[in-house]
This record gives C-alpha cells, structure tokens and sequence, in this order.
C-alpha cells in the first residue's frame, strides 16, 4: 500500500508535483499515468525516499521508506536505468546487494529464474541489451521479496515480447496481493495492464479511477450523421438540445442524442439520412482530452525555452 498525502515537490521555481493525494492499493496494478514531464518520476523518487518532498508526506505499507528497517522487504523498484558494474555478472550483481542487505543466495536464483535471466545470468552486465537490462532491473526490484513494486516506465524500449513480459509479470505480482504501481506515458499499456489509473498532469492528480471509468466518463458519445438537409437538420437537433458540430466533410457530429433520438428528429423534420453511425471515443482520445492542458503547457514551455 502506498499513500501520498498533500505530496509536493518544488524545484526553484518549478513545481513539479502539486499537493497530490492518492492511495495505490495491494492486490491490483495500478498505473500511473501523465505526459512527459507530468512528474511522475519524482512522485516516484519521493516514495522510494530518494527525494524529499517540499510538502506533504508519502508512505509505503505504513510508513516512510527511511523508517523501515528492511526497506527491501516492503518496496522493490525499477527506476531509471541504474549505475551497474559492467565487468560483473549479474548474479554477482545480485549476490553482492542480497550480501549487503542480508538476502539468502537462494533469493537470487529466485529471482534469476522469475525474470527468466538463466541463460544470461553469467554473463557480464556490460553486454547486455536494453531488454535484460530492464529485466536485471526488475530482479534486483523483486529481491527482497517486496510487498510494493514501483516501475517507472518498466516497457520503454523494450521489444513486443520483453513489453508482453512485463504486462504478466505486473499482473502475476499483483495476483500474490501485492501492490504493484507502474508508470507510463502510454494509456494504451496502462489500459492493457492496469486495473486502476491514476492519471497526473502539470504535477496534478487529474484523475483516480478505474480504467472503465476513465473510458465512460471523458468520452462522450457522439452520432455521425450524414444528411443532403444538414443545416435544416442540424437546426432540428439543436432546437431538441443536442450539440451539433459539422465537420469539414459535411458530416454532423451530434452529442446528447443516441442515434435513435436522432433518427425521429430527422423524419419530423422531413430529413433524409444517408447514415447514422453511433461512435464512441477510444481510451487514447479520452486520455487526451483528459491531459490537452498538460500537454499544451509543456509544449509552450519548450517553445519559450527554444533558441530562436
Ligand atoms: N532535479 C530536477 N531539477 C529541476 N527540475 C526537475 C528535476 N527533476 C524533474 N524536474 C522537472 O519536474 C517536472 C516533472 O518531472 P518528472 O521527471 O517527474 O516527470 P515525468 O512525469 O516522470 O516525465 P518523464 O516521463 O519525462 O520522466 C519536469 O518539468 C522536470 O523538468
């Protein structure tokens, strides 16, 4: 269990994370998700006590990370690509952190085998690919056996079958009860991964909710409507307090009507339809109506701060 009360991060200036409030409950995958540069690494950094909140508090199964006195046991993660010794193997890599956190070596085979690390394992970590990087990243998470995992963007360069692992790892995890919270800046991998989201944007929490939740309430469904009477229709629809908007191809898209309302309003008012089409807005379109205002923010910022 993770919960964030009123956490903030200020950097001079700049406000990277905004008095958020959360909860990352055991037993599911919960995702965490925002645009580059919405502060989801720090958030992450904070928890793991790595940075220290300008504000507010965070806690893992109870307590801040520096009050456990096993901290390997309560909270593994993957953060950004570690410093590891390249001239060393990486089961030397893992004996040497069980050795110096008092991990049986049994632990390490444990774990060599759940990231499917066998066949490389004696191997120096120098020549690995992004791939077993990540998932020596993800052994050294698991090490202490940990009842919270944290991966920041744990599918970033990874190939379909590495990003398929990491899916069913994240899902098998959660399934022991564990809490596992996972970021990225795709909704796609959130929705396949993920049974909760919690989405920031500018350093703000803005949304806490299951990924159906998340689809139902940002979209609103819409009928495309295509019609020879357009305007007069149009003027019809609106007359019955639906939206209507047309579009460059003629076309109307028409919001607070199902397709059925509008087909009655259409033979009352004496309009032909050539089609009628119920459309529904995809989890990417309600993710990006959800963060437009984030986005946009950074890009100004990066045009501001581009030479000219
Ligand atoms: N050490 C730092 N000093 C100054 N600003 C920072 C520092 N770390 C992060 N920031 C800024 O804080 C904001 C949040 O950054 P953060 O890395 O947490 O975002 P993120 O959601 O993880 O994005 P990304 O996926 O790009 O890493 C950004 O505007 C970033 O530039």
């Amino acid at each position: 269990m993770i919960e964030a009360h009123g956490l903030t991060k200020r950097y001079g200036t700049k406000l990277a994370v905004d008095d958020v409030t959360f909860t990352v409950r055991p037993g599911i995958v919960t995702g965490f998700l925002g645009p580059n540069g919405a502060g989801k690494s720090t958030t992450m950094r904070m928890i793991m006590g790595l940075d220290r909140p300008t504000a507010g508090s965070v806690t893992v199964n109870g307590s801040p990370y520096a009050q456990h006195a096993r901290p390997l046991a309560e909270v593994g993660a993957l953060l950004e690509a570690k410093a590891v010794h390249p001239g060393r193997t990486a089961r030397q890599h893992l004996q040497a952190l069980a050795a110096t956190h008092g991990i049986a070596t049994t632990r390490v085979d444990e774990v060599i085998e759940l990231t499917g690390l066998s066949a490389v394992a004696r191997k120096r970590v120098g020549g690995f690919s992004l791939g077993m990087g990540q998932r020596l990243g993800v052994a050294v998470a698991l090490l202490g056996d940990p009842r919270t995992l944290i991966l920041d963007e744990p599918v970033n360069g990874l190939d379909p079958e590495g990003v398929l692992w990491v899916r069913n790892l994240a899902r098998y995890l959660a399934g022991q009860g564990r809490t596992v919270f996972l970021s990225s800046h795709l909704m796609s991998e959130v929705a396949l991964t993920a049974d909760h989201v919690v989405v920031i944007g500018r350093g703000r929490i803005l949304a806490d909710t299951t990924v159906q939740d998340l689809l139902d309430g940002a979209s609103r469904r819409a009928v495309l409507v295509r019609s020879p009477q357009a305007t007069e229709l149009a003027e019809a629809l609106r007359r019955d307090g639906a939206e209507v908007a047309r579009r460059d191809d003629g076309a109307l898209m028409v919001t607070g009507a199902d397709a059925a309302r509008v087909g009655e309003t259409a033979a009352v008012a004496g309009a032909v339809l050539h089609e009628l089409t119920p459309t529904a807005s995809t989890l990417e379109e309600a993710y990006m109506e959800l963060t437009a205002d984030a986005v946009e923010y950074r890009s100004e910022e990066m045009t501001e701060g581009a030479p000219r």
